[in-house]
């Protein structure tokens, strides 16, 4: 008989334990209670390259310098699901100790080849990354988009399309397409690889302007998309100023905010508002820039309502929105017979009903170049000239413009004129995004829900720390506009008078668990010493929470011993 035959008794019976052990993929190794090695299987031999024959018997340490086994046996206590590499390979192994008749007998440690599974888990990690990304796109975009599979059933929708059929995206979701847009059925259903564009279609007694896309995988369709741009065609004919039909933008020329309007605490939003106080009161023309949704609007409002200007008219363009063929009319008005269809006596633009008042441009970067250099003739000579008319007007008009893209980088790229920036940027008005104010927060969410209580006529009084704590972590790619749908959404779910983190939706959640705390630091405290103490503040706080305050879970976590897990919490005041 075998030395491993022999050895292999020591273990206690389980069934023919050679077989089984030999013909398993996975890596064993057994050493008995004085460390020798007692089990070795053929896994091992071919990885180790080494025979059983040539170790059975030997000291464990001896043969491989760090299995852990012999931790295990003298501690008694398992090792289970630890990672470790082995030459390009990642393994995961559980060692315990094998106990008969209340001894300890000897370890033994199963390990399992992960690599594949590692790479598999850090592609969909990658992949449920960009999804957010995706989701955080539709979800801020004013177009409605909705997707079906090939056999019709509807497997995305964004939140637009979803308002715009009065539906929540889970009522649309698994649904056949003619059960919620009942018109469609040949839009979408009869779709043979081409496109269609722009096909009028009827919901409830609304006009939507429909175009369809095929989703093609190797040349199959796979389903199809469906993107409504206007969500009524009255929205396309008040723009359509060559439509004979079409009426005039009907425009709120009043500035709605004042300065009191813009909620926030951090030194940047109070530098900002102090700015805005002093050059509300003279006519420079103003450039605010920063990511979408952090509020450009709101000041652009408070900037007018603050001036001399006030009682003039508050006129905004978006520069976005408006066909380059059209922003011309729009910008700069038309006279009688300047095209086929144009209105009986012309049309004033923009610039004449702004005349006292202000102009706001927004989203000046998307402005065509051809326009660019009109509006830096008005800045210049105070003067416009109507579509169609040799006459000059003098209008006196305060411009202020807003943008969320990079303008150095539209001229760089020629996009974008360096003159017209020069003139526009005599004052810069920079919103940080969300992400980089967090301390807004709390503010801000009790003043939508301030807002929220008035609409909904609720009397909702709290949001829970938890929540808190999410909006914290969580990045914010739609800023205050995002913070504020967030809360409008909690508001459709609550059953009492708090949210709770069950009202929020799950992708800002796993977005925020992948996020670590971010410092709630000011600039001014953004020393490297203070960072380190917030970062490792939270970082406790997080392991703690995680382990529903178990210190010595807590520990292990952070990988740092109890005693000095319990002077940190000491260190930084945590209260358990
Ligand atoms: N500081 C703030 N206090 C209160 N409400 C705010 C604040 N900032 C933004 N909001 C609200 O957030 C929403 C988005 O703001 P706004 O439209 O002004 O952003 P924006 O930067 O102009 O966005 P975009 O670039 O997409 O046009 C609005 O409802 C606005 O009232």
């Amino acid at each position: 008989m075998s030395l491993k035959s022999n050895l292999v008794k020591e273990i206690p019976p389980m069934g023919d334990q050679n077989s089984i052990f030999d013909c398993i993929e996975n890596l064993v190794i057994a050493i008995d209670q004085h460390g020798c090695i007692s089990i070795f299987n053929p896994t091992c031999e071919r990885l180790f390259g080494m025979t059983a024959d040539q170790v059975l018997a030997k000291p464990v340490s001896k043969v491989i310098p760090y299995t852990g086994l012999v931790k295990v046996l003298k501690t008694g206590k398992p090792h289970l699901g630890r990672k470790f590499v082995l030459g390009n390979s990642l393994y995961i192994v559980n060692r315990t100790p094998i106990i008969k008749n209340k001894r300890i007998i000897g370890a033994i440690g199963v390990a399992q080849e992960i690599t594949e599974l590692h790479q598999l888990a850090s592609e969909l990690d990658k992949v449920k990354k960009e999804k957010y990304v995706l989701e955080s796109i539709f979800n801020y975009t004013q177009e409605g988009y909705i997707s079906i599979n090939s056999d019709g059933y509807v497997n995305f929708t964004n939140r637009a399309m979803a308002d715009l059929l009065k539906k929540t995206p889970g009522e649309m979701i698994n649904r056949h397409i003619t059960d919620i847009l009942p018109e469609t059925k040949v839009h979408f259903l009869q779709i043979d690889g081409q496109s269609q564009h722009n096909e009028i279609i009827k919901y409830n007694n609304t006009n939507l302007l429909l175009s369809c896309y095929p989703v093609l995988n190797n040349g199959k369709i796979q389903g199809t998309v469906g993107r409504v741009i206007f969500r009524d065609l009255q929205t396309l004919a008040s723009m359509a100023i060559k439509d004979k039909q079409a009426k005039p933008v009907k425009q709120d020329e009043q500035a709605r905010y004042t300065l009191d309007d813009i909620i926030g605490v951090s030194q940047v939003v109070n530098r900002q508002k102090e700015i805005m106080r002093k050059v509300a009161r003279g006519p420079s023309t103003i450039l605010i820039t920063g990511e979408s949704g952090t509020g450009k609007e709101l000041f652009a409002h408070a900037v007018h309502t603050l001036s001399p200007r006030a009682k003039g008219p508050f006129i905004k363009v978006n520069c976005a929105a408006i066909p380059e063929n059209l922003l011309e009319s729009e910008l700069f008005g038309y006279r009688e017979g300047a095209f086929t269809g144009s209105r009986k006596g012309g049309q004033a633009g923009k610039f004449e009903l702004a005349h006292r008042g202000t102009i706001f441009l927004d989203e000046i970067g998307d402005m065509p170049l051809s326009m660019q250099a009109k509006v830096l003739r008005v800045l210049q000579d105070k003067e416009i000239e109507r579509l169609g008319d040799a006459k000059t007007q003098k209008v006196d008009v305060r411009i202020i413009a807003a943008t969320n893209r990079k303008l150095e980088e539209l001229i760089t790229e020629g996009k974008f004129r360096r003159d017209l920036y020069y003139r526009l940027n005599v004052v810069n008005i920079q919103i940080p995004p969300l992400r980089e104010r967090l301390e807004d927060i709390p503010g801000l969410v009790n003043h939508f829900i301030t807002k929220f209580n008035r609409d909904f006529t609720l009397k909702i009084n709290s949001v829970s720390q938890k929540v808190l704590d999410l909006f914290e972590r969580y990045n914010w790619p739609g800023n205050v506009r995002e913070l504020e749908n967030i809360i409008e959404r909690a508001f459709n779910l609550v059953e009492y008078e708090k949210i709770e983190l069950s009202h929020m939706p799950t992708y800002i959640i796993e977005q925020a668990e992948n996020n670590v705390k971010k410092p709630k630091v000011s600039s001014v405290d953004k020393t490297l010493p203070t960072l380190l103490e917030t970062v490792e503040r939270d970082a406790l706080i997080d392991a703690l929470a995680s382990t529903g305050g178990n210190k010595l879970q807590s520990a292990k976590l952070l990988g740092i011993s109890r005693a000095w897990l319990y002077k940190k919490i000491k260190q930084y005041q945590i209260e358990m």
